[in-house]
C-alpha cells in the first residue's frame, strides 16, 4: 500500500517527513485553505533538491489550466490532484504531463459511482474523500463501506480522517482494495504543520496492512 501525505508547507517539516519516504506528498495550492502553500513553499527545494521516490501532488480546487499549469512549472510537480468540479476536459488537458487524480466526495448515502464513467480515460487515479463544503482537509471519513460499489478497475487513494487509530479497520471491511492511504489533518500538531513522529508510526501500521 502506497501513502501519501498531503498539507505540508515549511522546509523543515517538509524535510523531516521526507525522511519516512512516503510515496506522494501534497501540497494546497488553493487560498481558502488553512494549509494553503501561499509563498512559504520553497521553490528550490521543490525544483532541484527533492528525492525522486517522493512525488509532488499539487492540490487544486476549480482552478484554470494556466493557473494549475504555472504551478507545475514553478514547483516542478509530478502529479494534480483536482479536487473540485473540473471538467474530463480539463483532466485531458494534463493527461501525458503530469498523474492526474480526480477527488469525489463521498458521505453517509449511496454514492452514484456512473459519474466517474467520463474521466475513466482521461485520469490516472480517482481519490475518494469526505464530502464537504470545504472540499477538503475535513478530518472526517465517510462511510468505506460505500465502496463496495467501486466496479472500476482504476486505483484509487482514500482519503478522509485517516488516523492512527482507525488505520487498522481498513482490514476489518470488505472493500476494493485501495491502491494508497492519504493523510492530512489528523497528523497535525497545526495546520501544515505534521507531527512527524505520528507519521513514523502510521508508516509501521500501514506496512502490517494485510489488504
Ligand atoms: O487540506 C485542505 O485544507 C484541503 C483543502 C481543499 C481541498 C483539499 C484539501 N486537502 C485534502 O483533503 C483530504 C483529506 O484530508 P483529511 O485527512 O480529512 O484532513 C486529503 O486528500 C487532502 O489532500
Amino acid at each position: 500500500m502506497k501513502w501519501k501525505v498531503c498539507g505540508m508547507r515549511e522546509t523543515a517539516n517538509i524535510e523531516a517527513v521526507l525522511a519516512l519516504e512516503p510515496d506522494y506528498m501534497g501540497f494546497i495550492f488553493y487560498p481558502p485553505s488553512p494549509r494553503f502553500v501561499g509563498d512559504d513553499l520553497d521553490e528550490n527545494l521543490l525544483k532541484n533538491d527533492f528525492p525522486k521516490s517522493t512525488k509532488k501532488v499539487g492540490v487544486f480546487v476549480n482552478a484554470s489550466e494556466a493557473e494549475i499549469r504555472q504551478e507545475i512549472q514553478k514547483y516542478a510537480l509530478d502529479v494534480i490532484q483536482l479536487h473540485g468540479s473540473e471538467s474530463p476536459e480539463l483532466c485531458k488537458a494534463f493527461q501525458n504531463e503530469v498523474e492526474v487524480i480526480k477527488v469525489f466526495g463521498l458521505g453517509k448515502d449511496d454514492f452514484d459511482f456512473s459519474q466517474l464513467n467520463e474521466y475513466e480515460n482521461v485520469v490516472d487515479f480517482f481519490l475518494f474523500d469526505t464530502q464537504s463544503k470545504k472540499h477538503g482537509g475535513t478530518g472526517k471519513t465517510f462511510d468505506w463501506n460505500l465502496l463496495n460499489e467501486y466496479q472500476s478497475k482504476k486505483p484509487y487513494f482514500l482519503s478522509g480522517g485517516i488516523a492512527i487509530d482507525n488505520v487498522q479497520k481498513l482490514e476489518e471491511i470488505n472493500i476494493p482494495k485501495a491502491f494508497a492511504l492519504d493523510v492530512n489533518s489528523k497528523f497535525e500538531i497545526t495546520p501544515a504543520m505534521k507531527n512527524v513522529d505520528l507519521l513514523a508510526e502510521l508508516k509501521i501500521e500501514i506496512k502490517k496492512l494485510k489488504i
